[in-house]
């Protein structure tokens, strides 16, 4: 595809996410296409100079191992604009100094996202620009349609970006070819032969200084309404005919128009905890209620869980099961796919006969599938095998595959717009009930697997 955009204009580009992730993402991308001609404008209102970012390139370049003709260029050429992006003259400055096709990357609070879209209807923005917002899209669906109706004034929906860099991740991206290219796993996977899907995403991380941003999101928003509901969209779906962007997000779209909150009971179908002190490992973290920066009034979950169901012929009735928690005892990110037991087993056998469960790893990137045999001894007696394939890590990070297609302008990774609302009126009905202490929100000692009284997934 060819190459459509030429400025990258990060907004943000002294904080967190640029420099621990966009950026060496963006090194190792141009180290894999020396060719790809690319200028960078760095935006923040830090006190930062050309040669400043030049350093905090280098430095995040490093920590991806990017090198080449293009990392080299781009530093060179890289300029530093201080401005802030909710001044309409620093914005009108940032826009006239543009030259190609820019894409502006908004690596900022949502809130001060939403007030430069509004100063781009002021100032105009060139042809062909391209925006890519991180998220939360919104906070809530409401909000998400007032700021999709917004952008839609500024640029046409597939030059929004609404980036998910779990989209990104190999694993998620190895579903379509697992799932499509195969003859073995599709005619099973339907409500006749799945008994449920959980997807996991535990993390040990605690809060990470992140207060400001985690302590009004919580579990429930930035995992669960983003990253997971996107993940199960492309568990769900149909056979989109292409990879083209239209095809993959109309199917992931009209997966997420049909998922509902299972037995459309919000309480029964979630639930939600926070951590109280504890260890992990040698590291010591508070109660994430004493942590700095947090609100104890705000109720803020580390952990939520949310069972739905996609309501269509191949889904009806399964249920399928996303949980996403912080400070726990040990990291696990998968798909698990529970297939139902087989009708018959001939008498005679004898030993286990588990269901057949298909494990897809999100890191390391694998997949296993374990299956009843005969055993090694008695032929008559089952035993379990387990087939394994690695998926890899994938060429690029996660982030490194959301930028090609953003600097490509091909959206196929970005969440389409009414995805994005389709997300938060899943869990909107959840967080009102929420709200309202009809769920009880239950605790966890750091380092723990969870409340002792939740049931284990997968
Ligand atoms: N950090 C992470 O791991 C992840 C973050 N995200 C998302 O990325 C976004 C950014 O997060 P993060 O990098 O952590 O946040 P930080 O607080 O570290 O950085 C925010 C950036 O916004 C800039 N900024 C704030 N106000 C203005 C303004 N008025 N004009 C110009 N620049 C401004 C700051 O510039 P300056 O300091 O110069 O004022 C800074 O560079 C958020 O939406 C977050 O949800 C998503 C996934 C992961
Ligand atoms: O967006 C986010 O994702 C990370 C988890 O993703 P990973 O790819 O870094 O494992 C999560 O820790 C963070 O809270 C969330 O904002």
């Amino acid at each position: 595809m060819a190459q459509s955009i030429d400025t990258l204009v990060i907004v943000g580009v002294t904080g967190d996410l640029s420099s621990r992730l966009l950026l060496p993402a963006l090194g190792q991308l141009l180290t894999r296409e020396k060719k790809r001609k690319l200028r960078l404008i760095g935006v923040g209102t830090e006190d930062w100079d050309d040669a400043k970012l030049a350093q905090t390139l280098k430095a995040s370049f490093e920590t991806s191992s990017a090198k080449g003709a293009a990392v080299t260029d781009l530093i060179k050429h890289a300029t530093y604009v201080r401005a802030d992006v909710t001044d309409r003259d620093d914005v009108q400055r940032l826009v006239d100094g543009l030259t190609g096709t820019p894409a502006f990357y908004f690596a900022l609070p949502p809130a001060i996202t939403a007030q430069c879209c509004a100063l781009f209807e002021q100032t105009g923005l060139p042809d062909g620009t391209v925006l890519a917002l991180e998220k939360p899209f919104g906070t809530d669906e409401k909000s998400a349609r007032a700021l999709n109706e917004q952008l839609a004034r500024l640029v046409p929906e597939e030059r929004v970006f609404r980036v998910d860099h779990f989209l990104g991740k190999s694993t998620v991206l190895n579903l379509l070819g697992l799932r499509f290219a195969n003859r073995v796993f599709e005619p099973l996977w339907n409500r006749e032969h799945i008994e449920k899907i959980d997807i996991v995403y535990d993390e040990q991380l605690g809060l990470e200084g992140r207060a400001r941003y985690y302590d009004t999101a919580g579990a429930m928003v930035d995992m669960i309404q983003s990253h997971l509901l996107q993940v199960l969209a492309v568990v769900t779906m149909e056979a989109p005919a292409t990879l083209d962007h239209e095809d993959v997000r109309a199917a992931t779209a009209t997966a997420l128009r049909a998922t509902h909150v299972f037995g459309g009971d919000p309480v029964a179908s979630s639930r939600r905890a926070r951590y109280t002190a504890g260890k992990i490992g040698r590291r010591t973290l508070p109660a994430y209620k004493d942590e700095s920066g947090v609100d104890p009034a705000h109720h803020t979950e580390t952990l939520a869980e949310l069972t739905v169901e996609v309501q269509n012929w191949r889904w009806s009735g399964v249920p399928l099961t996303m949980r996403s928690g912080k400070a726990l005892a040990a990291k696990r990110s998968e798909i698990v796919i529970t297939f139902r037991p087989v009708p018959e087993v001939p008498t005679g056998f004898g030993g286990d006969r588990p269901a057949n469960v298909l494990r897809l790893s999100m890191g390391p990137d694998r997949m296993e599938l374990n299956v009843n045999i005969n055993g090694p001894g008695d032929p008559l007696v089952l035993d379990q095998a387990v087939f394994t394939a690695e998926f890899g890590e994938g060429e690029l990070l996660a982030y490194g595959e959301v930028l090609s297609g953003l600097l490509d302008a091909d959206p196929m990774l970005s969440i389409r717009g009414d995805a994005a609302e389709e997300c938060w009126r899943i869990v909107d009905a959840v967080r009102a009930a929420w709200k309202d202490d009809a769920v009880p929100l239950q605790s966890y000692p750091a380092g723990s697997k969870g409340p002792a009284t939740w049931t284990p997934l997968g």
